[in-house]
């Protein structure tokens, strides 16, 4: 990307020059991560860039560009790089502590706010446990949406929860949410029993860790991915253990790999405390979310 007295570096000229080193690199989005980029580069709107093709950005805002380009063609995450993923239209700030939320967890939550709509309580509040809140996204998301819910977000990462206590400030629901370090419920006193249980707990195989992307396995947290050998082993847990901790009614929600649907539909089945098992699917036709009730 050097000067050339003839052509200067407008913003579309340094969108095609990033978008062809993106492609080169092997990045599914070329286009959307340059673009990304150069607005926060530009600390302006993505879609501004479309009525600024002709401009040419400051020697500063070159300098920031060119070491994101950098640093995403060593495999960073867009994400990281601006510091933040929208998810549900809402801001979240990420770091290499937490997993970016993806678009297919915003599935987890429609089936969660269509649960709690149709629960009707009215007497006291919803209560909501988000089982592995990474970011928080799952629970900030609910706690935006559903009026009168009183939500639980666990994890075992003490740097994730930091950075889903920091979202919640910014998204004004520390007062729906609170924050418990725990082992699944191992931690979790009260409320002992919950009307929905949700969470997207780690499902990756360690022969499929092996196989992620590079921009995934390098930057994203281990811990937030890989459950042992056949990718079921937090999903285990989490169908023993919660259970006990819904209200009979009540609904676990979980986010799992279209790999392990069988396996995930077999041990429901034999597990006589949950019953009325549903499968969504995601944009891609793939089982994506287990959605039981408590029997
Ligand atoms: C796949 S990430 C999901 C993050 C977030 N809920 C989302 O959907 O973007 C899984 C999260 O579960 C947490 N976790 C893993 N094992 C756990 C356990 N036994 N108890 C509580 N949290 C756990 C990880 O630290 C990580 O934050």
């Amino acid at each position: 990307m050097s000067d050339t007295k003839e052509e200067p570096w407008t913003v579309l000229r340094l969108l095609e020059w990033t978008t062809n080193f993106f492609k080169s690199r092997g990045s599914e989005s070329p286009r959307l991560d340059a673009e990304v980029l150069l607005a926060h580069a530009r600390d302006c709107a993505r879609i501004e860039l479309y009525t600024a093709f002709s401009e040419v950005p400051t020697e500063e805002q070159r300098v920031a560009f060119r070491e994101m380009i950098r640093r995403r063609g060593e495999g960073t995450p867009v994400a990281q790089l601006v510091g933040y993923r929208e998810f549900y239209s809402l801001r979240f700030r990420v770091d290499e502590n937490v997993l970016i939320p993806r678009p297919e967890t915003e599935h987890l939550v429609i089936e969660a706010l269509d649960v709690a709509k149709a629960m009707k309580i009215s007497d006291r509040p919803i209560r909501i446990a988000d089982v592995g809140t990474g970011s928080g996204a799952i629970a900030i998301t609910l706690a935006k949406n559903i009026k009168n819910a009183e939500i639980t977000a666990i994890d075992l990462s003490e740097p994730a929860l930091k950075i889903a206590t920091w979202n919640a400030e910014q998204l004004d629901v520390t007062d729906t949410v609170r924050f418990v370090h725990s082992d699944l419920f191992e931690s979790v006193g009260e409320p002992s029993t919950f009307d929905i249980i949700c969470s997207n707990p780690p499902y990756v195989s360690e022969s499929e860790y092996e196989q992620l992307d590079p921009t995934v396995r390098d930057h994203e947290p281990r811990e937030a991915l890989v459950a042992g050998i056949d990718g079921m082993d937090v999903i285990k847990r989490l169908l023993e253990t919660a259970p006990e901790r819904l209200e009979v009614g009540g609904r676990l929600i979980i986010e799992i790999s279209p790999m392990i649907a069988e396996l995930c539909e077999e041990l429901v089945e034999v597990t006589p405390a949950l019953g009325d098992l549903r499968f969504i699917k995601d944009l891609s036709g793939q089982r994506r979310i287990i959605s039981m009730a408590r029997v």
